[in-house]
């Protein structure tokens, strides 16, 4: 079958909003004083805006085919990526064949490695990358599920995360994941609220109910092993990337010295193969939690996956919406899915990436069945103010 050449490739940038970097209004949740490795700056503690998390934007992607086909993802990265997609990617893409996607994925990779390898240049390859499956689903008439292989079950489970678990239990999710508050920098009395925190809410939930810390990257080993134990007390189900994503070693550490049965995971600040393989090999975790957006895009998580198959080791991306839930349906290791509750209070369930996507699947009652629609299933809200800062050609 033939399929029509890449005639352009089209960069935006979009302000607010799902993808953007937490980007999000006074008040909200998802940045009220969570713990973060600055939080030892007094300064930058209260919110992460503060130190610009939210600096880079969104990024979207868009590939057109020679048939005026367009596939498209939405990804972070904002302006930045817009220049590398613009003016360094799009040579590897255009007159090209959609179904190149392996090689346009090492082109891109190796053609930016003296600069990439990891960060903001692989969330730019991912957005690419992911355009690219969308663009294929839309010329196949498939899902992209299809493409990967086809489900392995009927519908996707999900835990949520969020402030509110007792909230996320009644609408029906499997588990909440909680953001740490406190970080090292505070103390015993940090470490205490904490873990008051975590107890309230194990006497909401009950005993059943799986309950999650998520660190962000904020904590050092002797505290996320103290914090381990403490919260072990409560029945906690598993502490998410507790230190630094270069921090191989204290992960390995980590994972030696936290109690039996609480699962340490980690990764949705990793990226590639090469890095999944360097916290799989030094056995950093128990669950790896690559976000599609950022690791590389389908292509490279498909890899990921596989190693992680081999060594028993469940695969549970990091949000990122249509572009996980098409990769988790397919795979056994990936047995249910993240859903980031984007609501302020998160009291409710509302699409992760509005509003840039069009027609976003939500789950209700902590499941969902995905559709057949071409691609991702979804459509590029074009009422959003998509800003083309680099008009590149490839050149
Ligand atoms: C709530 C967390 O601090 C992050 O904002 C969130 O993106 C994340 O780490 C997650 O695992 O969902
Ligand atoms: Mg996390």
């Amino acid at each position: 079958m033939a399929f029509p050449l890449i005639r352009d490739v089209r960069a935006y940038v979009v302000r607010g909003g799902g993808a953007d970097y937490h980007d999000q209004g006074d008040g909200h949740w998802i940045d009220d004083h969570i713990a973060t490795p600055m939080s030892r700056y007094p300064e930058y503690r209260q919110s992460r805006q503060s130190f610009g998390i939210n600096v880079l934007g969104t990024l979207v992607v868009e590939i057109e085919a020679a048939d005026g086909t367009i596939g498209f993802a939405v990804t972070t990265g904002g302006e930045p990526a817009c220049y590398l997609v613009e003016k360094h990617f799009a040579r590897f893409l255009i007159g090209r064949s959609p179904v190149e996607v392996e090689k346009i994925w090492d082109q891109m990779y190796f053609g930016s490695q003296y600069y990439g390898r990891k960060g903001l240049v692989v969330n730019a390859i991912s957005g690419v990358d992911l355009a690219l499956w969308d663009l294929l689903g839309k010329l196949r008439q498939e899902p992209v599920y299809h493409l990967l292989g086809g489900a392995v079950r009927d519908e996707l489970t999900f835990y949520a995360t969020g402030a509110r678990p007792d909230l996320a239990k009644q609408m029906g999710f499997i588990g909440g994941k909680m953001p740490l508050h406190h970080g090292p920098a505070e103390g015993e009395e940090g470490l205490r609220k904490n873990i008051e925190e975590l107890a309230t809410m194990r006497e909401r939930v009950g005993e059943d109910f799986w309950l999650m810390f998520d660190c962000w990257m904020a904590l050092d080993l002797n505290y996320a092993t103290k914090l381990a134990h403490k919260a072990h007390e409560y029945g906690l189900k598993w502490i998410e990337e507790a230190l630094s994503p270069d921090d191989y070693w204290g992960y390995a550490e980590l994972k030696k010295k936290a109690p039996t049965g609480m699962l340490v995971t980690t990764g949705e600040h990793e990226a590639t193969r090469w890095g999944f393989r360097m916290l799989m090999e030094m056995e950093c975790c128990d669950i790896i939690q690559p976000d599609v957006g950022w690791c590389g895009g389908v292509t490279e998580l498909t890899k990921i996956a596989n190693m992680a198959d081999s060594r028993g080791i469940m695969v549970i991306p990091h949000g990122s919406s249509v572009y996980s839930y098409h990769f988790v349906i397919t795979r056994h290791n990936s047995p249910f899915a993240e859903f980031l509750m984007m609501a302020p209070k998160a009291d409710k369930v509302l699409p992760m990436f509005h509003p840039q996507l069009l027609g976003e699947p939500v789950p209700v009652n902590g499941k969902l069945k995905l559709s057949d629609k071409p691609g991702f299933g979804v459509e590029l809200n074009r009422e959003v103010n998509l800003h083309r800062p680099y008009v590149g050609q490839g050149k």
